[in-house]
This record gives C-alpha cells, structure tokens and sequence, in this order.
C-alpha cells in the first residue's frame, strides 16, 4: 500500500505496526529515489535487479541484464562488500564502494526468514557519482586518502632506513693481527647461511660487527633487525621474538603484532646478549633456528620465515651450560661460527688509527675541532687496560676533548680521568679491616664483603650502569637487582 494512503489512516499505537510502518515508508523511499537495487541468495547469486540498476551494466562490462543476473556478485562487481554481509549476516549501512563503474554511496543489508536465518541480501545503489554530490565530503576524503598514502610511504622509507645496516666490515678499524683475523672470519661468516656466534667483552664491536656480517651478505638489502634480549622483561620476551595473533589478547594488542623473526623474513636478526635469554624461551628459539617456523602466541598456524641469526654475548656460554643456564643443544646450534672478538688490550697496534676514527667521529658529531694526540697522550691510552673496551675509549677521548683547554690532547689531558683498570685496583682496606683480617671472620660475611666490593666496583666503572655492572660481573640482571635490593646503599 502506498505510504499515503496508509498515512491517511490513523496512526496504529502498538509498537509493532508503528515498525512495520516505518519500514515499509522507508523501503518505498528508498526504492524511488535510489539509483539501483540488487537482491542476492544466500550463496552470493544475483536473483534480481531494478530498472535503475540496469544503467550500470555497460560500465561492469555486461550489455543485458540476462547475462548479469544468475552471476556471483563478487565475480561481476568488483570491490563489494555484498558477500561479507551474507556470511556474516552483519549489515553495512553505509559505504563508498568504488570501482570500474564509478564511486557509488551503497547500503547492503542482510534478508532474514522467520527464524532470523540469512538467506540473502539487499544492495542499494544510494547515490551514483557521490563526488558531485557529495562534493565537499569527497574532497576531504580524497585528501585524508592522500595523507595516508604519504605517510604510509614516509613509514615504509623510514623503517627501510633504520633497518638497513650503519656499519660494513671496513668500519671495523684495526690492522693488527688480531683485528686482521676477526675481518676474515666476519667476511668468510658472511658467505655463508650459517648462524654466527659473536664472543666478547663488553664494547668490543660485536654490534658493529654483526651490521657489517649482514651489509657484506646476499641478505644486505633486506631487513637488519636487532633485539637485545637483556633490555626485555622477561615476560615479554616471547611475543617480542614470535609476535602475537590478532584477537590473542585484549588491549594494545588485541589486533595482533609481527614479532622480529617475521619483520626480519628474508634478512638478519641479531640477537644481542643471548647468554641473557631465559631458559624456558631457549627451546623455542632452537626450534626457529632448525626449523625456520614457528607459532605466534595465542595461533596454532605455524609461519615460515628464512632468518639468519647473528648472535652476540659477552658471557662465557660453555660455563653456563655445564651450569645448566644454558641449553646444551641450543649452544651447540648456536656454535656454528664463533667469532672472538678480542679485547682492546690485546690489540694495543691499532690504538692510534682507532683514537683517529673516534675522534674525528666525536668531532663530527659535536661540532669541536679536532684535537690531535700528542705522543705521550697516545702511550698514556695504550697503557691502560680498557676493561669497557672502544666504548670506554670512546668516552674517555670525548670527555678529554671537552674539558681540555689545550689545542693537543696530552697524558695530561686524561689525567684525572681513570680509565676502567683504575676502577678495577683493590680498594683501598676498610678501616677495621686491618684488626678483622687477624681474626678469621664467618664465611658468610666474607662472601657479603666480596659481593658488595665487587658490585660497587663494577658500578664505578659503568658509571652506574646496572645493565653493564651485571655484564662484567658476569650475573644476571635479576640477581644483580636482587643484591641492590639488599644493599640499597650501593644504588646511590
Ligand atoms: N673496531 C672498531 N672500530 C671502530 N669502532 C669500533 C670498533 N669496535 C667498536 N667500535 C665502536 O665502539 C662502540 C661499541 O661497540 P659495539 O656496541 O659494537 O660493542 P659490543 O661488543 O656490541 O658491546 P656490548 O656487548 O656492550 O653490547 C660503538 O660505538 C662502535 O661503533
């Protein structure tokens, strides 16, 4: 009936008629101003179309309405969203959908039986070239489209940038013997497919190193990406490195996140401080390593990726093993081309072209001239025994070259500044050490006094960096944390 012979009855009062009238007004408006009408079955099938639909025939690329209808619409109309709403019986109010015909503004909604199953739907053609109707609308649309697309673009330069390697193996400075032999092993290592395990003390280059294998490999122009493994908590850990499938939790990452083995898919990932991976996340890393797959937490899909692994520790990994903190299988998987990078003392040779590289680096990035090393300042660095390594030396010429009045750097110069084998000279004896040493004290207390001596030493030297403090003393994080807890006075 139409909408005003109906209106000219009295309005019903029960709910229900009021709804069947209104949808019955609004259908009939819609069907009259709307520029096309489809109906589907349930299996996407186009049962039928309105006279005003059939102006668009010619633009999808069909000359009658017979070789159209009988079709299933994702096959014939490009870009629809009409199978979505079947499957899910989820109505889509309104929608842009462009495609070959033009930009329509469309509503689609799902048609029920009684008993509220979907056995098909409804799609209305609202309006035809909404951007002369919808101008304005259209205009900001297409300029926020705009926007992203740069910004999509100015993302995917940015992170090809920091992703791409910042040192290759000439960037290792040194040509002593022991320099010589790690540049070999690093070119040699980066031929092969083959995980690297790079040993060393701290700021010995192992970083620099693990860049350079990666920029010298068949891998350089995919992605380098690193994680060190001591900087996450502990139970973060895993999604870190396997991501997490979307809906696996609620919150940030409700709609899921890629982990480093997937971001790093065809590239490196380095793998810094390895020896501080928990045990229980130890098997799950060997089962990547010799599988190439795995599963991201909360999904039972398994992914493959082709990652290399360059590993890096300053810990002595076979003692932690025969400890039983590291797995035997995983060290051994690991193991494959260790490469030892030897401390700054035992490759005193290279100390003047490193000193060179550092400053002119330090100069570079301060904006301070270049202050040159006179020969006593150059004996004066290679008698120390850099216990911190190119990172401490590093430090060590930035801050000379700050605080030096004088146009040269001289012994004198670094005079105050005590490099970490200072550091690491006994202290002095404590003032009623003298009268206790007599007497033997309990063993307990002797080994606090050691442990607080050594955790205070390691501090100074890292000037308070815990994470380095740990390192050198050769503990854990937590157990480091554990003893600061104890004796909160070593903190300060
Ligand atoms: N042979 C080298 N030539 C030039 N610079 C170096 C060399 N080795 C290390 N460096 C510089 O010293 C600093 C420390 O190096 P890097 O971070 O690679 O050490 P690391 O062994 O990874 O340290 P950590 O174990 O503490 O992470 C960096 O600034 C690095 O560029």
């Amino acid at each position: 009936m139409p909408v005003s012979q109906l209106l000219q009855q009295p309005l019903p009062h029960d709910p229900q008629s009021l709804l069947r009238l209104a949808a019955h007004a609004m259908f009939q408006a819609l069907e009259s101003s709307a520029a096309g009408l489809m109906v589907l079955d349930r299996e996407h099938r186009i049962v039928w179309i309105s006279e005003g639909y059939k102006r668009f025939l010619p633009a999808l690329g069909f000359g009658d309405e017979r070789e159209f209808v009988g079709r299933l619409v994702e096959d014939v109309v490009p870009n629809t969203l009409m199978a979505q709403v079947i499957d899910t019986g989820q109505p889509v109010l309104i929608d842009l959908l462009t495609n070959k015909a033009g930009s329509f503004l469309v509503s689609r909604l799902p048609l029920r039986n009684e008993t509220g199953e979907v056995i098909g739907a409804l799609g209305m053609v609202l309006l035809d070239h909404p951007e002369t109707t919808l101008q304005p609308l259209m205009q900001k649309l297409s300029a926020l489209q705009q926007e992203l697309t740069e910004a999509r673009r100015q993302l995917a330069a940015a992170q090809a940038r920091s992703r791409r390697s910042k040192h290759t193996i000439a960037s290792f400075i040194g040509s002593s013997p022991a320099a010589l032999e790690v540049k070999r092993q690093a070119r040699r290592a980066a031929q092969t497919q083959s995980t690297v395990l790079l040993l060393g003390e701290t700021g010995t280059g192992k970083e620099l190193l693990a860049h350079a294998i990666h920029a010298a490999s068949q891998r350089a122009d995919k992605p380098l990406v690193s994680i060190n493994i001591a900087a996450v908590p502990e139970t973060l850990l895993e999604a870190e490195f396997f991501g997490v499938a979307p809906g696996a939790y609620t919150g940030a990452d409700r709609k899921g996140r890629d982990g480093k083995f997937k971001i790093a898919d065809g590239g490196t990932l380095f793998l810094d401080e390895i020896g501080d991976m928990p045990l229980a996340l130890q098997s799950k890393l060997l089962r990547v390593l010799q599988e190439q797959e795995f599963e991201p937490l909360g999904s039972n899909q398994v992914l493959a990726v082709d990652v290399r692994v360059v590993a890096a520790t300053s810990r002595d990994l076979a003692a932690m093993v025969s400890q039983g903190e590291f797995r035997a299988d995983l060290y051994y998987r690991l193991n494959v081309l260790p490469i030892r990078v030897p401390p700054l003392r035992e490759r005193v040779l290279d100390m003047e072209a490193l000193v060179e590289s550092l400053q002119e680096d330090i100069a570079r990035r301060s904006n301070l001239p270049h202050k040159p090393l006179s020969t006593d300042g150059l004996e004066w660095l290679a008698a120390q025994l850099w216990s911190g390594n190119i990172r401490e030396l590093r430090n060590v010429l930035e801050q000379a070259s700050l605080m030096s009045e004088e146009a040269v750097l001289t012994a004198r110069s670094f005079a105050g500044m005590r490099a970490s084998e200072s550091s690491w000279a006994p202290m002095p004896p404590r003032e009623d050490s003298a009268a206790e040493s007599k007497q033997p004290r309990p063993l307990p207390e002797t080994i606090e006094r050691v442990e607080r001596e050594a955790i205070a030493h390691a501090l100074k030297a890292t000037e308070g960096n815990r994470m380095a403090a740990a390192r050198l003393l050769q503990i854990s994080r937590a157990s480091l944390y554990e003893r600061l807890a104890r004796w909160p006075d070593l903190s300060v």
